[in-house]
């Protein structure tokens, strides 16, 4: 009904497939033909510390250039990964239902962030997970760790770590829901802004693919991804600054939320602000919360990470 297939490009890794899988079966459904283009990154093939490869926008800009270049018509990212100043010419049209969004400790021996052995070696590649985990546990020993899903959880079976902390919305997609014992608490660790919520890229001008990707758009997750983007772009963090961020509907008062946190690389300085107000006013909520941010010292924290880098 909808003339030639549409070409969905995505990353190869498990993850990055799975979600580009899930918006392939859902056009479908919705009596969309489409197919699916691997796309390779830099983030992918390369090893070491992500402070040291590149900057922002690793795993995202060559699925944007494949989309620019006409080599696929609808990129599927994480949205966290993707950096909140748009690209010339590309439009984020559609924002599925998000799914959870917070953090989890996976360990062998089922430890909370409370209760993980003293000076015990917890694997993370993100200066915001290591932050907020060195603010609540200064002794712990926090160490780079890299690779896919899978990959991070295999060091950490094999013992190279007591811990690592990942997305709790990988863990499900990856139907590993079972490793997850321990959300760390969101008064302990705020997500990376994004974090649980797809975004789905078309080229601005076609209509085709835009009418197409609108059926997976969730009005409610996209006005929490959009407090939480906002308040990034205000703070020109990027996604590799020790920020986080989680916005959250209460549907009963029509209010959003929007609690938001940077934290020095060392974990001590540590400032926190808040803000609601109705889900229509997203975008103005994260400059609010952005602003409170800013005037207790945000910048001065937020630069002085960019040095050291890391993201997640
Ligand atoms: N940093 C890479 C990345 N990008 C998105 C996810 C998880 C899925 C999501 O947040 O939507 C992950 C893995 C992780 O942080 O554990």
């Amino acid at each position: 009904m909808n003339g030639e297939p549409l070409r969905i490009g995505t990353r190869s890794s498990p993850l990055a497939l799975w979600q580009a899988h899930w918006v392939a079966e859902e056009l479908k459904r919705s009596g969309q033909p489409v197919e699916v283009v691997h796309v390779s990154t830099k983030g992918d093939v390369t090893s070491g510390p992500l402070g040291e490869i590149g900057g922002q926008g690793l795993f995202t800009k060559e699925i944007q250039a494949a989309l620019l270049e006409n080599r696929v018509d609808i990129a599927v990212h994480s949205l966290k990964d993707l950096p909140t100043d748009p690209t010339p010419g590309l439009a984020l049209a559609a924002v599925p239902t998000r799914e959870a969004c917070g953090d989890v400790l996976v360990s062998r021996g089922g430890f909370h962030v409370d209760t993980l052995p003293q000076g015990a070696i917890v694997g993370t590649g993100s200066v915001r997970r290591r932050a907020q985990l060195l603010h609540a546990r200064p002794d712990l020993d926090i160490r780079d760790i890299r690779g896919n899903v899978e990959t991070r959880l295999r060091k950490m079976d094999e013992g190279e770590y007591e811990a690592i902390v990942l997305a709790e919305a990988g863990l499900r997609r990856l139907e590993m829901a079972d490793r997850i014992i321990h959300v760390i608490d969101k008064r302990v660790m705020l997500p990376a802004v994004g974090q649980g919520a797809l975004g789905i890229e078309v080229r601005d001008s076609d209509h085709r693919a835009k009418a197409a990707v609108g059926v997976l758009h969730h009005p409610d997750s996209y006005h929490c991804v959009q407090a939480e983007r906002v308040l990034l772009a205000e703070l020109r963090g990027g996604c590799l600054a020790p920020v986080g961020a989680w916005a959250r509907l209460e549907l009963e008062r029509d209010l959003l939320h929007l609690d938001g946190v940077v934290i020095s690389g060392d974990g001590v300085q540590k400032i926190s602000a808040y803000a609601c107000g109705p889900p229509t006013k997203a975008a103005e909520i994260g400059r609010q919360v952005a602003s409170q941010l800013i005037i207790q010292g945000a910048q001065r924290i937020i630069s002085y990470a960019r040095t050291s880098g890391g993201r997640g």
